[in-house]
């Protein structure tokens, strides 16, 4: 059998009774030992569990989800070792190892933590456990969050190069718009590529459930990232976790992202992904063209307008005259140098600033390409006539 990383995220809404916010005890069951099967058949298996501020709360007598951060931090300490202690329970009544991961965005922005993060869920992965990761609610500030674990349950399967992201909610797939409100909505199957959603005019509506965060619309920019890392994607209920199972095997169950043409590179993997913005800089065409067509490095020269404040090696989008982003890259010079040297040629840089960090302002090395631009950069590498 072809053995598989394979990363599969479970919301609060499943996790828990909506009536009383008491633990969905059957559901967390099936979904425990579908993935101990899936363990012990070989796979790679990597659980990404919400749950801590719903289970806390209920644990406190909460009846809704606190708005204020500093309770919602308190309660998700709360709910978060209630929540491994059930889940260790049923593990190991299969003999099955697992380990608690908790993460805040900051361990992935910066490099060294990134590839550290990596190391350590190679090596469970390596031991056979099941690591079980969540965002570290307690200590996450609101500039460095992930948000949602549909988010952060994408960043781990690109992170580990996963084959496949379940993303297991309280419906059995993506509709055209939310169920719950509208009877005629109709079911997706398969999206070979997200534009497709937005020529469907697909409606992503808010949670279903009061406990959930995001509703669809997180679970399609996970598959934004899951699928643009080369990691097929499925949102699927969690009322039957076994269907896993028959995924694997071929059946058409849920809603399908097809993985799109991704970087082999891990680093432009985690500069694509991983890497949050400090600002924008917008390109005339003959740039626009050099990067997406040409795949070179950007220079001062075709700089129009730089926006944000940044040093030197921070990331920062590229984007068109009309603010489209078409890359991201790590920046050689500060947005005020950016200021002083945009629209002139590289030797003229010496005279301006008085010394040169590099004729280039972002070198290609350290340039990925987004979304739509990576594609027609892929469709134009195979066209021996650019
Ligand atoms: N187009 C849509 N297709 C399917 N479900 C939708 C859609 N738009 C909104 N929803 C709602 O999204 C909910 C799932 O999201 P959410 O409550 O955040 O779940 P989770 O806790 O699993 O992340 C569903 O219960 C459904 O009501
Ligand atoms: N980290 C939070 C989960 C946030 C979240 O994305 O929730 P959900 O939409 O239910 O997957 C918690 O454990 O409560």
């Amino acid at each position: 059998m072809n053995l598989q990383t394979l990363v599969v995220k479970i919301g609060t809404s499943s996790l828990t009774q909506e009536s009383t916010g008491n633990l969905a005890i059957a559901t967390i069951a099936a979904l425990v030992e579908t993935l101990s099967a899936l363990r012990h058949q070989g796979h790679r298996v990597i659980l990404v569990s919400s749950g801590a501020v719903g289970v806390g709360c209920a644990r406190l007598g909460l009846k809704e989800r606190p708005r204020t951060i500093a309770l919602k931090q308190a309660v998700a300490a709360v709910g978060q070792g209630r929540l491994m202690r059930v889940y260790d329970d049923l593990f190991t009544t299969l003999q099955q190892p697992i380990a608690q991961v908790l993460l805040t965005r900051s361990d992935l922005v910066q490099r060294s933590r990134y590839v550290n993060a990596y190391n350590t869920f190679q090596e469970l992965l390596r031991l056979g456990v099941i690591p079980i990761v969540n965002e570290n609610d307690t200590v996450a500030t609101e500039e460095l969050k992930f948000g949602d674990n549909d988010t952060l349950s994408a960043m781990v399967a690109s992170l580990v190069e996963a084959e496949w992201l379940f993303l297991m909610t309280d419906v059995d797939r993506l509709y055209s718009s939310d169920p719950r409100s509208n009877p005629d909505a109709q079911p997706i199957t398969l999206v070979q590529h997200l534009d497709e959603l937005r020529q469907l005019q697909v409606e992503t509506g808010g949670s279903g459930s009061n406990w959930g965060t995001g509703g669809m619309m997180t679970k399609i920019e996970a598959a934004r990232i899951a699928t643009g890392s080369g990691v097929r994607t499925v949102i699927t209920s969690s009322q039957s976790p076994r269907n896993l199972e028959k995924i694997l095997q071929g059946e058409a169950i849920g809603t399908h992202f097809a993985p799109q043409k991704s970087t082999s590179n891990a680093r432009k993997r985690w500069l694509a992904n991983a890497v949050i913005p400090s600002g924008k800089l917008y390109l005339d065409e003959g740039a626009v063209r050099a990067i997406c067509q040409g795949g070179k490095s950007l220079l001062a020269a075709g700089i129009l307008e730089v926006f944000g404040e940044f040093e030197a090696s921070d990331a920062v989008q590229l984007c068109d005259r009309s603010g489209r982003e078409i890359a991201r890259g790590l920046v050689n010079y500060s947005s005020e140098e950016l200021d002083r040297i945009r629209g002139r040629k590289s030797d003229e840089i010496p005279e301006i600033l008085g010394y040169i960090v590099a004729d280039t302002v972002i070198h290609r090395d350290n340039l990925v390409l987004s979304g739509s631009s990576s594609d027609a950069a892929e469709l134009n590498k195979s066209d021996p006539r650019l």
